[in-house]
């Protein structure tokens, strides 16, 4: 249950959201500029809204009335940002276990060996992230994030990019993890065919506000014939 409400301000952007979601997969879909990133980024804690809270599953992650505001680390989500930030100077087993290492004590997502099975990384163990191609990259960014234990996954734009084979590629990945795990999901995205594949729940985000939240059957009804 991921229930946020908040409002922020800057260079001229004003965001101000509300979302209250049960969905265990649930997508942010809006034009570029439209507030997306940006709300990832204070769900991560990365940005601290001017107004408002954010809790998650119960846990308060945020509250600006109250005082609270939980450093990044401390709210135990994996994050996959649009530039991947792997660890140029590790192998993707180092970039792995860096993740494995950071893991939460309380919770189990997924074991290294599933991983490793679930996003198909066992061929590229022992490789350096510059020698990889774009999707096995970004294969390699969602299992660390996976390997902390996280109790939620954050996803900005995991596909754009990539050309259309490796698109297709890591949005095979993606649909084997959201069969597979329990892991709830937050995907950021501005195309509909990755949503409509991902997602159980949409909002709607456009210059800053959440123009409406739907069910994925609804989504696909009106963005169906949205080119990807
Ligand atoms: N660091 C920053 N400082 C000031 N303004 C910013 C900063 N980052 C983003 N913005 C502005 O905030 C607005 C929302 O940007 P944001 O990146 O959240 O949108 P988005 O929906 O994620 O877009 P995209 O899909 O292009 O990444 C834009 O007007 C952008 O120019």
């Amino acid at each position: 249950m991921i229930d946020i409400d908040i409002a922020l301000a800057r260079d001229g952007f004003a965001l101000e959201t509300a979302i209250a979601s049960r969905a265990r997969a649930l997508a942010l879909f809006g034009p570029s500029g439209s507030g997306k990133t940006t709300l990832l980024h204070a769900l991560a804690g990365l940005i601290a809204p001017a107004r408002g809270r954010i809790a998650l599953d119960g846990h308060v992650l945020f509250d600006r009335a109250a005082g609270i505001d939980l450093p990044p680390a401390a709210r135990g989500l994996g994050v996959v940002f649009q530039d991947l930030r792997l660890f140029p100077h590790l192998s993707v087993r180092d970039n792995l276990l860096y993740g494995a290492r950071h893991a939460r004590a309380r919770s189990r997502v997924a074991e290294f060996d599933a991983v490793i099975a679930l996003l198909g990384l066992g061929a590229l163990l022992a490789r350096r992230p510059e020698s990889l191609s774009g999707g096995e990259a970004r294969r390699v960014a969602i299992g660390r994030a996976l390997l902390a234990q996280p109790v939620a996954l954050l996803l900005d734009e995991p596909l754009s990019g990539l050309h259309r084979e490796a698109r297709a590629e890591v949005l095979h990945y993606l649909a084997g993890l959201k069969r597979e795990l329990r892991v709830p999901t937050l995907l950021v995205s501005h195309q509909a065919d990755e949503v409509t594949a991902l997602a159980e729940e949409v909002a709607l985000i456009e210059d800053g506000r959440i123009l409406a939240t739907l069910p994925a059957a609804a989504f696909r009804a009106r963005f169906a014939a949205v080119p990807g």
